[in-house]
């Protein structure tokens, strides 16, 4: 069964290959009066690392929106295999450095999917909150404010605060931009590890080096894919010349 964007809310995947996690079919999005995302048609594979590369402007973000559902496709079909709803880590930048919350009340957000607002934590919520902390490394940081922290620590909290969701669905924006390369490293083998536990990962990257590891890959131009499937598929030498050609 399949549904339309604006209208209802994403369907799940009924009868589908238990190996896909997210079908979309002539998805259409943009912003008011902005269309990006044209007749993409795709399939996100369970239990994989997928990588959205693609030239700046070529629409990553506004697909990984559209799969976050914070975006409102304004036509085609999206359809999840059964699981938890996504977790979203947007680009740092899409963060306000205004924002009156210490690190970890930025992390314990994320926990405000499982449980109504006004209930205290748990110990458990706590225990979540204190694993994915420790997994980004930014247990130190937990009293700081979020403003205060450095580009790189603000993209570990964000990234903690995805984690925190447990979400069996992680959606990163550009995850590894700008961080160090220990820190950079330390997320590497984090994503790989989530995988190997059962999580489908998706990263929009511009790191070729990240997405050739990747399981998947789905390449965006001008807001069309062009190309989906193993990286040593999509991301030829031909492919990406093309892409990138300068003017
Ligand atoms: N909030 C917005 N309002 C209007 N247009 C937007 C908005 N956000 C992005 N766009 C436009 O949508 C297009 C796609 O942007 P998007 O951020 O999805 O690309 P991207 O591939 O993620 O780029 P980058 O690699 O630079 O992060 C661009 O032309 C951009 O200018």
């Amino acid at each position: 069964m399949t549904i339309m964007f604006n209208k209802h809310r994403p369907e799940p995947l009924d009868g589908g290959p238990r190996s896909e996690r997210v079908r979309f079919s002539d998805l259409d999005a943009g912003y008011p009066g902005r269309p990006v995302l044209r007749q993409l048609s795709a399939r996100i594979p369970a239990l994989t690392m997928t990588a959205l590369v693609g030239p700046n402007g070529s629409g990553k973000s506004t697909l990984l929106g559209v799969l976050a559902g914070v975006i409102d496709a304004t036509s085609g079909q999206l359809q999840y295999a059964e699981g938890r709803p996504p977790a979203f880590v947007p680009q740092r930048g899409a963060v306000g450095d205004a924002l009156p919350l210490t690190a970890r009340q930025t992390v314990e957000m994320g926990r405000w999917g499982e449980r109504r607002l006004w209930r205290r934590p748990t110990r458990q919520d706590r225990a979540v909150v204190d694993s994915a902390m420790e997994r980004l490394g930014v247990a130190g940081l937990g009293a700081r404010q979020l403003g205060e922290l450095s580009g790189g620590q603000r993209q570990r909290v964000l990234i903690a605060q995805g984690l925190a969701q447990q979400s069996d669905l992680l959606l990163l924006d550009e995850p590894t931009t700008g961080l160090d390369p220990e820190a950079r490293e330390r997320i590497t083998a984090l994503l790989a590890e989530l995988v190997a536990d059962g999580t489908t990962v998706v990263q929009a990257t511009h790191d070729l080096e990240a997405a050739r590891s990747a399981g998947a890959c789905l390449l965006l131009s001008d807001g069309r894919l062009v190309g989906q499937g193993p990286p040593e598929r999509v991301l030829t030498p031909e492919a990406l010349s093309r892409i990138w050609q300068p003017g």
